[in-house]
């Protein structure tokens, strides 16, 4: 019986998940695997989805978090994915906000419908996001983080070129000290070195164990036991099941209950420079937004903004492709932050 080797990327909102399977993505067309993508969006739009090469089969799971809203969709998603386009390898890019013990329960409840096996779940950390955090109060964000680093089997500690040699050094200690077992290797824009590829891609090569699903089992058993209050939830406020029992029967504690999602379609093309300084201006809130428009120029650009820094990105967009912005934080004004975008027209 082949089993279908899974691989899940976790890691906060903005962290570098889409960088990290887009070069996945790469590395499979380099040993000649056939991947296939399922991404999951807090909101009702994909747009990391194009910048996944057309060819690679992709399912997008959006307007809800695969750790608890939808999960009973991910099992069909990753059963329809194997048996329309027969992978050699699944990847799972989960929400910034998702709870991986959430999601490493649900594919392991898949592997009752279909033989599947957890390879890895792979955390990618902000480096320099989760310092700063380490160093403030360690609010809901950060405990959040904690829970994706706790249940990774491997960990990326992403935008190195943010911190100095000292704060990696610092929050290297920090994320193992949360994470002990697992391996860890700094990167800039997810670049890694040969051996952390071929563990997620070919472990049976590289002769090191993979991430079977009876471990995934047990880490999440041990995790859920030893941190019940972080254990069964995401960081997502749109969800309408506040309090209540799911249907698996766990109790919902929705201690990551405050992280915002505002969507903003725009209606005429916007000036570049304009754009930047709308987005220099953005409340201390909003950590992260991504989106497209059309420039003034006619050109359409895809734009990604995470923790102050913005970058724009020419694109040519795949099918047809609405001009939005998708705005994602904490404690900011909806009303007054789409006052500001309406000003723009
Ligand atoms: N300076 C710096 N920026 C990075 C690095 N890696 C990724 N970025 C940028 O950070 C932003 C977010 O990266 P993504 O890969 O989209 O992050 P993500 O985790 O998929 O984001 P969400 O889907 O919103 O959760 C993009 O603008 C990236 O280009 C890095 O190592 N250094």
């Amino acid at each position: 019986m082949t089993m279908i080797p899974i691989l899940i990327l976790s890691g906060f909102l903005g962290s570098g998940k889409t960088t990290l399977l887009t070069r996945l993505l790469g590395e499979c067309v380099n040993k000649s695997i056939k991947p296939a993508v399922i991404m999951n969006e807090v909101g009702d739009v994909n747009l990391d989805g194009q910048l996944v090469d057309e060819e690679v089969a992709m399912r997008e799971m959006l307007s809800g978090c695969i750790c608890c809203t939808i999960r009973g969709d991910l099992s069909m998603e990753i059963k329809g994915l194997i048996e329309q386009e027969a992978p050699d390898l699944i990847l799972i890019e989960a929400t910034g906000v998702a709870n991986p013990i959430e999601i490493l329960d649900t594919v392991t409840e898949t592997a009752l419908l279909t033989p599947i096996d957890i390879r890895a779940v792979v955390t990618i950390v902000d480096a320099s996001h989760f310092l700063q955090l380490s160093r403030g109060t360690r609010g809901r964000t950060y405990r959040l983080m904690e829970d994706q680093i706790r249940c990774a089997s491997m960990l990326v500690l992403n935008k190195r070129d943010l911190v100095g040699e000292e704060e990696l050094e610092e929050v290297t200690q920090l994320v193992a000290a949360l994470n002990p077992v697992a391996s860890i290797q700094p990167a800039i824009h997810c670049e890694l070195d040969e051996c952390f590829w071929n563990l997620m891609l070919e472990p049976e090569a590289s002769g090191s164990g993979a991430f079977s699903r009876s471990n995934a089992k047990a880490r999440s058993a041990v995790d859920v036991r030893g941190d019940h209050h972080h254990a069964h939830n995401c960081g997502l406020d749109s969800r309408n099941d506040h309090g209540d029992h799911d249907p698996a029967g766990h109790d919902h504690h929705h201690s990551y209950d405050h992280v915002m999602v505002c969507t903003h379609y725009f209606s005429q093309p916007v000036d570049n420079h304009r754009w930047e300084q709308v987005m220099n201006e953005l409340p201390d809130g909003i950590y992260r937004a991504k989106g497209v428009y059309t420039a003034s120029t006619g050109e359409r650009m895809l734009f990604q903004y995470a923790y102050k820094q913005l970058e724009l990105i020419p694109i040519r967009p795949q099918g047809q492709l609405q001009d939005v912005a998708v705005f994602i934080g904490e404690h900011f004004s909806k009303q007054s932050l789409l006052s500001k975008l309406e000003e723009m027209a």
